[in-house]
């Protein structure tokens, strides 16, 4: 049988990462794909530009256009990432009849529904399982092994620089700068960073796990999203006295009334499982009806971590080259015209409870205004806590946790809270979540 040719677009930390493992692990892909695969063609922006792989073999071009429209290539890898001009490379790709693999996780979120339908049309799969949590096949988990259930929720930390910043902040009572620095230095970080510290690579994320969990379209804009730009090693430090750790999570629920899809910074309790992932490593618990809760933890991010996902779904392709393309796994794992209309939900409506870090005079009086105001709010308090002053200091922290509540009202009572004369600056508020 003639060998299945791949083509890849993008030679960068993923690409090279997935050179390495197609090359290194050549027979045992063969072996489980019965047909031998090799990488002719690759595109590179700078051809001159020293790589974490050997590309002995393999054509360079400095022109993806090469590779998209040689009738010889059957999977084109899309390693560049970014939802600009990728896209338009992997429609052509599309259209010119080729299986698609893609890392990438924006150009997914955010066009996913015009290159599947495209994909479908011209029967080729469009594969992207290192889109979601890197090296962790969370997407087949969801799509295929958990295929049985109905999936009630799923909450995890899927972005692997901005769990390594929380990490090292706790750990090591680094900064936040110093540790991205090194996030990037090792190939963590997205090419725009902010799109790590600000929660957007996690919204994109969120997005695709949402759509293939509750066959719904896949909807970034509606994802609520915070990053963890705002955390303080005092929030860490205080957290951790109360038992907590913080957590940057995605989250998406059925609710009554729709479904929740939030990204922030979360108070989890310590003894859970998910509190202790750290540093690049991802987690995602997902609750079906079925199978209850269920954790997948791995590499979030990385060269080889992230090229295992890749070359997996290289080897799914390769199995289903000859398939009916009717009967394949449906890319967002309902059959497309089953995608529901279900309502996602607005955030005034979230229900959580809260960790409240503000800063007050040390005065009588003080504390009873703040604790009136949240309980004109119907927010019942679990715990207070007020901290010394540092020297010269005239105001206090204290810490409030919070019983659940209605986040409309708890937006009304900060803004009360911060009109207080007597309290200074900014509320810093966490949300909570005890993931049972
Ligand atoms: N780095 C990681 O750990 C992970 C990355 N991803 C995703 O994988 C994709 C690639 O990310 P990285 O490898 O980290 O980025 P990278 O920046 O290391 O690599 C991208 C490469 O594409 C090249 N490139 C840019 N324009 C090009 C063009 N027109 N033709 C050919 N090559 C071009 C760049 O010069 C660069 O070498 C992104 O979508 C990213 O979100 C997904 C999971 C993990
Ligand atoms: N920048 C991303 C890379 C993987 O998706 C991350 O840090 O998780
Ligand atoms: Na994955």
């Amino acid at each position: 049988m003639k060998p299945i040719k791949v083509g890849i677009l993008g030679l960068g930390t993923v690409g090279g990462g997935t050179v390495n493992v197609l090359k290194r692990n050549a027979a045992e892909i063969e072996r489980r794909i019965g047909r031998e695969l090799i990488i002719t063609r690759a595109s590179a922006k700078d051809l001159t530009k020293s790589r974490i792989c050997n590309t002995d073999g393999i054509e360079l071009t400095s022109n993806p256009n090469d590779i998209i429209n040689d009738p010889d290539i059957d999977i084109v890898l899309e390693l560049i990432g970014g939802a600009g001009p990728v896209k338009d490379m992997v429609l052509a790709a599309i259209n010119n009849g080729k299986h698609v693999v893609t890392a990438n996780k924006s150009l997914i979120a955010l066009h996913g529904n015009e290159i599947f339908t495209a994909a479908s049309a011209k029967g080729v799969i469009v594969a992207f399982e290192a889109a979601v949590a890197g090296g962790i096949p969370i997407i087949k988990a969801i799509r295929e092994g958990l295929s049985g259930n109905r999936i009630q929720w799923l909450a995890g930390i899927i972005n692997g620089t901005g769990n390594f910043i929380l990490t090292e902040m706790r750990d090591k009572g680094r900064d936040f700068a110093d540790v991205l620095a090194e996030a990037q230095a090792l190939g963590y970080a997205e090419a725009d960073p902010t799109f790590d510290v600000e929660g957007i690579d996690a919204a994109h994320k969120l997005t695709i796990l949402a759509a293939i969990a509750f066959g719904i379209p896949l909807q970034f804009d509606k994802v609520y999203t915070e990053g963890i730009t705002g955390i303080t090693r005092t929030d860490v430090e205080y957290a951790e006295q109360l038992g907590y750790r913080i957590k940057h999570l995605g989250i998406a629920r059925q609710m009554p009334n729709g479904i929740e899809l939030r990204v922030h910074p979360t108070l989890i309790p310590e003894r859970r499982l998910i509190a202790n992932v750290n540093g690049v490593m991802n987690a995602v618990v997902v609750k079906g009806d079925a199978v209850g809760p269920s954790l997948y933890y791995g590499a979030g991010a990385g060269a080889e971590p992230t090229a295992s996902a890749v070359v997996a779904d290289v080897v799914d392709v390769a199995r289903a080259l000859t398939s009916d393309p009717e009967n394949r796994v449906p890319h967002l794992a309902f059959q497309a015209n089953q995608l529901a209309n279900i309502p996602v939900v607005s955030s005034n409506s979230f229900r959580t409870a809260y960790y409240l870090r503000l800063m007050a005079e040390d005065k009588p009086g003080v504390l009873a205004d703040v604790t009136r105001i949240l309980a004109d709010h119907d927010i019942s308090i679990e715990a207070i806590i007020q901290k010394e002053p540092s020297s010269g200091d005239t105001a206090v922290p204290i810490i409030l946790l919070t019983q659940i509540t209605l986040e409309q009202e708890m937006n009304a009572a900060i803004a009360e809270i911060e009109a207080l004369t007597t309290v200074t600056g900014k509320i810093n508020r966490i949300r909570m979540e005890t993931l049972g």
